[in-house]
């Protein structure tokens, strides 16, 4: 059957409950929880709807600065590149950004968590690179507090949907309040109609939640839901289940006042493989930016299934645990280098 069924549509869910918590909004935060759980189970895809919480004009502005970057001249843009400094912070030109194997037709900006004893000669462990146009960094700097407090809350949300009790969030809570968070300003040319490639190749995203403000071209973003013959492992290295014979690409486009939101890979293991963390691409024929926030572990974090999550899997556990350092590091290595695939 797979694409003549029904269309599949991604739930749309409004945090402005648990922005305030209050005792008179306690049953619609529950309702949020519950519709969070819900969406991670089906589809690990959501559009989180934050028009209570951010103003349309502050990610117009972000656009903006995103283009006077991109529209200077290659060697103006390389002086921040990524190989200038720990091979992961900074300036990525188009094509240097590999996904299994093929060079992807897009260039950014990558942004993480400072660190306090910066070594660049260690992958991930440099300083960050800004461009230096006036008020680019402070703009940023504010989406990413946002942006990181909106993640903080939305995993408590999570937390509670799939029925954590109070003690059991704070345990949980430990291993995510110091976020390795990571921000990607992305531009993407218009994708050739015959590039051998994608604007960036299928992947799942590797941590805890990530909160996209998209562009509004159309059919960019897609989702892969119900399996097809890809070869892709689970975070674990094992087969995934998601890859059977048929599958569908839905495109996710952007819904105004919304963020697309995924679940990346240790919310897998979390939940020893009831939530899964699905598979995406992006084939883009317009000329925009994009501005994905990945709300990542510590980077510390050992992260394995949760025993709430067990409970509800069959009483058996099927993930094994996973140092979030080590797996992003094996990530991020692999993305600017052709080699090893
Ligand atoms: N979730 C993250 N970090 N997204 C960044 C890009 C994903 C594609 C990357 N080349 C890859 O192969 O994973
Ligand atoms: O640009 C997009 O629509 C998504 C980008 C993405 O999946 C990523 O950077 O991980
Ligand atoms: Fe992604």
């Amino acid at each position: 059957m797979g694409l003549t069924e029904a269309p599949l549509r991604l739930p749309t869910i409004d945090i402005a409950p648990h922005l305030e918590a209050t005792q008179s909004n306690s049953s619609e935060r529950a309702a949020v929880s519950k519709a969070l759980h819900e969406a991670c189970v089906e589809y690990g895809f959501f559009y989180l709807d934050i028009s209570k919480y951010v103003d349309p004009g502050e990610p117009e502005e972000l656009t903006r600065l995103a283009r006077e970057f991109f529209f200077l001249p290659q060697e103006e843009k390389d002086k921040i590149s990524i190989t200038l400094q720990d091979n992961a912070r900074g300036y990525q030109r188009l094509k240097e950004n590999v996904t299994n194997g093929k060079a992807d037709n897009h260039e950014g900006i990558d942004i993480y968590r400072p660190v306090g004893n910066p070594d660049k000669s260690k992958t991930l462990w440099g300083e960050n690179q800004w461009p230096t146009i006036p008020g680019f960094r402070e703009k940023y700097e504010q989406w990413v507090e946002k942006m990181r407090k909106l993640g903080m809350i939305v995993m408590e949300a999570m937390a509670d949907g799939l029925g954590l009790k109070e003690d059991e969030w704070k345990e949980f809570r430990s291993q995510v309040e110091d976020s390795f968070w990571y921000m990607r300003i992305i531009g993407y040319p218009p994708l050739p109609n015959d590039y051998d490639g994608f604007s960036v190749g299928a992947h799942k995203d590797y941590g805890c939640l990530t909160l996209l403000y998209a562009d509004p071209t159309r059919s960019a973003l897609q989702v892969f839901l119900h399996r097809s013959g890809h070869t892709v492992t689970d975070v674990n290295g094992l087969p995934d289940e998601q890859d059977g014979e048929e599958g569908v690409w839905i495109d996710a486009d952007p819904i105004p006042g919304c963020v697309v939101c995924n679940i990346g890979s240790m919310w897998e293991v979390w939940s020893n493989g009831l939530y899964k963390s699905t598979l995406h691409r992006v084939i883009h024929r317009g000329a925009n930016y994009r501005i994905p926030f990945f709300f990542e572990p510590n980077f510390d974090a050992n992260v394995k299934p949760l025993p709430a999550a067990i409970a509800q899997t069959g009483d058996v556990q099927v993930y094994k645990p996973v140092e979030y350092s080590k797996f992003l590091l094996s990530k991020v290595s692999y993305n600017f280098s052709l080699e090893g695939m």
